[in-house]
């Protein structure tokens, strides 16, 4: 795993973002938090908001360039809805030079279909961060294609540990699992949070109470994993006293029918969805 080093982003040349929407604005907002020169960053998306266009153009970013605004981009990330893909690769492929390795972040889409839409040798990185990028804390897993040089491989890891963490697998198929995983995995534990805060107001709490209760609980617990050296189940234990309150409610989790079987479930789910977007 690599994560960020030291120092202010330096691609070496433009970048081009295709899609500003939730996960592609959350890396462009950590690019440009860890340094990125405004002026070497490039925006496409025809529906942000005015006030997005405006807040990026006043920061010196380009959105919509036009063809002679920008040649030879180094990188180009694609942050379009899977089914946006057709609309989307056109303007990559337009903007694309021999030297730009193109990153893809859409669920499901593979570096074959990817492929289709770009010069032959195009270097594509198939990538699925998520969205703790916001916040600097995002883990991304990569898959490079059969075009990428080392070059273009440390490129994108210093794009992507910009916002966090980065692991490379050599087989792509495994970027369906870490989208299960670590993609959608944000939202597993957001729903979480909700569960335990209306478990809160059935035990009798105020919503309010309970949701802050349930909040900051989950916000501790995360800081508490990220900043001990323990594995969680350790981290668990420590919660645990002998015939406690946290065993009682361990042995509902944790019984067969418990948490780990219904999350087995959920990641095989978005896997398998992962595998349907491939189209
Ligand atoms: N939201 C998440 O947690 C994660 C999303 N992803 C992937 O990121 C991609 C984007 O997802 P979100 O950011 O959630 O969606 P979003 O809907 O927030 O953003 C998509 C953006 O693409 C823009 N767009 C649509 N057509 C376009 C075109 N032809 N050219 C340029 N821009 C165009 C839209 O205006 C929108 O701003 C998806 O492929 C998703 O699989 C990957 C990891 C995590
Ligand atoms: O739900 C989705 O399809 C995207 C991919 C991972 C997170 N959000």
């Amino acid at each position: 795993m690599t994560s960020h080093e030291a120092g202010p982003l330096d691609p070496g040349g433009p970048v081009l973002l295709v899609g500003a929407g939730k996960m592609g604005g959350a890396l462009l907002d950590g690019w440009l938090a860890r340094g990125l020169d405004p002026k070497t960053a490039f925006v496409i998306d025809p529906a942000l908001p005015d006030v997005a266009v405006e807040k990026l153009e006043r920061l010196g970013c380009t959105v919509g360039p036009q063809a002679g605004q920008l040649s030879n981009p180094v990188a180009i990330l694609v942050a379009v809805k899977p089914q946006m893909a057709k609309a989307a690769l056109p303007a990559a492929a337009a903007f694309a030079g021999p030297g730009t390795v193109i990153i893809s972040i859409m669920a499901g889409t593979t570096l074959s279909t990817l492929g289709r839409g770009l010069a032959e040798r195009q270097a594509i990185v198939r990538a699925m961060p998520n969205t703790p990028a916001a916040v600097g804390r995002g883990v991304t897993g990569c898959v490079a294609g059969a075009h990428v040089t080392a070059d273009q491989r440390a490129l994108t890891d210093r794009l992507l540990t910009a916002v966090g963490d980065v692991v490379w697998v050599e087989e792509e198929a495994l970027i369906d699992a870490v989208t299960g995983v670590s993609g959608s995995g944000p939202a597993y534990v957001f729903l979480m949070v909700e569960a335990l805060a209306r478990a809160g107001v059935s035990a009798g709490l105020p919503a309010d109470l309970a949701q802050t209760l349930a909040r900051k609980t989950v916000e501790g617990s995360g800081v508490l994993l990220s900043q001990s050296a323990e594995p969680p189940e350790v981290l668990r234990k420590n919660v645990t006293s002998p015939n406690g309150t946290t065993a009682a409610a361990l042995d509902v989790l944790m019984a067969d029918d418990g948490l780990a079987p219904l999350m087995e479930r959920a990641v095989a789910a978005a896997t398998r969805r992962a595998k349907e977007l491939a189209g």
